[in-house]
């Protein structure tokens, strides 16, 4: 099934000089971009964003990193997206995330973990509305579309 997921690369990205590298890595993958832009992140934005943590010792913590530079939203798709992207994001903790994933590739942080990914379908719906208004998608068929999914039934 054809899909899209949010990706947010994280303000620890920017400093790092990591955007390329990391939206490459998604291109590569065959994921093709519907929807790109920079932001500077909020508390008010955050506060909804993460309100599942908003109970977690550090809450105040995610917030104030991801408000201490600007971020890149991307929204991503490709035939099961959201599994795809976000397995290639890798667990939580760059120390223990396996190699060959992003965080465990590019990072030895919990916190400074190099992206966000939608963890469901249902999650990626709401997380793309939420930083992307409708007519910052763009709806287009990738030239590669056949080699990448040549002969897959889904
Ligand atoms: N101990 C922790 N457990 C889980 N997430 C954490 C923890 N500390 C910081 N975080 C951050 O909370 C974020 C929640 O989802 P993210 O995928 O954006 O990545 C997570 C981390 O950046």
């Amino acid at each position: 099934m054809m899909e899209r997921t949010l990706v947010l690369l994280k303000p620890c990205t920017l400093q790092r000089g990591l955007v390329g590298e990391i939206i490459s890595i998604f291109e590569k993958k065959g994921l093709h971009l519907c929807g790109m832009k920079m932001m500077q992140l909020d508390d008010a934005i955050l506060n909804e964003h993460y309100a599942h943590l908003a109970q977690r010792p550090f809450f105040q913590r995610v917030k104030s990193s991801m408000e201490a530079a600007p971020i890149i939203a991307m929204c991503l798709e490709g035939v099961e997206a959201v599994t795809a992207v976000h397995a290639l994001a890798g667990p939580t903790n760059g120390r223990n995330a396996p190699a060959g994933t992003i965080r465990g590739n590019y990072c030895m942080s919990c916190q400074e973990n190099i992206v966000h990914t939608s963890d469901s379908h249902e999650t990626a719906t709401i997380e793309i509305k939420r930083f992307f208004r409708p007519e910052e998608l763009y709806d287009w068929h990738p030239a590669t579309f056949d080699y990448l999914y040549a002969n897959d039934e889904y």
